[in-house]
């Protein structure tokens, strides 16, 4: 494979890549092409095949919203090789069967790899711890119970402890219940003017505060999901700055998108955590520049066109972000010179890996060949019903973006390949 690569660890090069039997096996320039197929992508961008630790996939029990198959589909075309699953799903994948049927659909149908979450209480009813070894022998990944917060610090320190011991993340979903009364929306000028219920910052940042102290107590790495608010941030660079080890993703829509931006009442703004404030949207930025943000992640959250023309109190939390995350990004943040090309690959590469210590990420002699490529002069406009996704929920239809993904491999193997892209 031939063109300009840019990696999260090795900046900007124009090599030459030569993929054996998965593995990236030699870069350079002018390698023999000699028995080898050859992916000539000269004018386009190559970069480490991009990773999401954090999708919901609906497999098993919400088929119609998504499934495995479907799901990595969308992922393999927005140029992502690696998502972790996370496990709101029916059953939840609490005990070691469960694990096992999910690993083996992935098997049997997943297009990229998938890295399944267990979850941290059985049925992620926060009652009950699930057996973390168990499920690790049984493929879990990390442990979350992403869609709730972990209500009890009691339960959650038992957690930490237990993810000590298998060596393995604990991720969170950060919402005291006891502060928020039904809320759809962020407790906000929206909020007021709408009538809605809201959902306040402090609902947030007081379980993140919680759970670093939970984090330095026991000694657990600690990572947060989709943080949205600029108090959160406070919390989370105090507690690196005291050398607790806690990292923390945020997702596309909170870093393009305000409470302002929402037009009307329309659920396909209503997403957990909710678009804040212009300020917290600012600050989130600035955090993701600044180190304080580790990564990008999507919380890819698809849900039925039915389900999502409900009201706005009524309609599932949740939209839809592989398939236009890195064009959305590209065209909003980097061509208008808020963040470089270069943190926005490291973004949804390198810095996730290094996170979970992930062998990917990164393109290097002896690394798995994963590689997405993207035509970054590519222009179109977001339009939902082109997703390989069943989740047309989206609050970016008609934004027009440049830096579509146009091949995406998996350990050597093609799994997209943008339709008319010559190679
Ligand atoms: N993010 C969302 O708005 N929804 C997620 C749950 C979650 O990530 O908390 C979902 O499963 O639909
Ligand atoms: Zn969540
Ligand atoms: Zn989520």
């Amino acid at each position: 494979m031939e063109g300009n690569v840019l990696d999260g660890n090795n900046g900007m090069q124009q090599v030459d890549l030569l993929m054996e039997e998965g593995m990236i096996t030699k870069m350079g320039t002018h390698l023999s092409r000699e028995g080898h197929e050859v992916i000539s992508v000269r004018n386009q961008l190559i970069i480490p095949g991009m990773v999401d630790l954090h999708v919901h996939l609906r497999e098993p029990g919400g088929e119609q919203k998504e499934t495995i198959a479907t799901g990595t589909k969308a992922a393999a075309k927005g140029g992502f090789t690696t998502i972790a699953a996370m496990p709101n799903t029916r059953p939840v994948p609490d005990s070691p069967l469960y694990m096992q049927q999910l690993t083996e659909v992935i098997a049997k149908d997943a297009h990229v790899r998938v890295l399944p979450y267990g979850s941290i209480t059985v049925r992620q009813a926060g009652k009950e711890l699930t057996n973390f070894q168990a499920l690790k022998k049984s493929g879990a990944f990390a442990f979350t119970d992403d869609g709730v917060g972990i209500q009890s610090a009691h339960m959650m320190l038992q957690a930490m402890k237990a993810a000590k011991e298998q060596e393995a993340v604990i991720v969170a979903h950060c919402e005291e219940n006891t502060l928020i009364q039904k809320g759809c929306v962020h407790e906000g000028t929206f909020s007021k003017t709408h009538d809605l219920p809201g959902i306040p910052s402090v609902c947030e940042a007081v379980q993140i505060a919680r759970d670093v102290l939970l984090a330095e107590a026991s000694g657990a790495r600690y990572h947060v999901c989709h943080v949205s608010t600029k108090e959160s941030i406070r919390v989370i660079k105090d507690a690196k700055a005291s050398g607790i080890a806690v990292t923390a993703e945020v997702t596309p829509h909170h870093l393009l998108l305000c409470e302002e931006d929402i037009p009307s009442a329309d659920p396909l703004f209503k997403m957990n955590p909710p678009l804040r404030s212009k300020e917290d949207r600012d600050a989130l930025l600035e955090a993701f520049k600044t180190g304080v943000i580790d990564f990008l992640a999507t919380d890819h959250a698809p849900h039925t066109e039915e389900e999502k023309q409900q009201d706005m109190t009524l309609a599932p939390f949740g939209i839809t972000g592989l398939e236009t995350a890195f064009p959305l990004l590209y065209t909003h943040l980097v061509l208008q010179g808020k963040i470089s090309l270069q943190q926005l690959v490291d973004g949804f590469t390198s810095s996730p890996a290094k996170a979970f210590q992930l062998p990917y990420g990164t393109l290097t002699i002896g690394a798995v060949a994963d590689v997405t490529v993207i035509d970054l002069q590519a222009e179109e406009t977001i339009d939902p019903t082109t997703f390989a996704s069943k989740g047309k929920n989206t609050p970016f239809a008609g934004w027009r973006c440049k830096g579509w993904p146009q091949l995406t491999i998996v350990a050597g193997t093609i799994v997209y390949k943008k339709e008319g892209v010559a190679i």
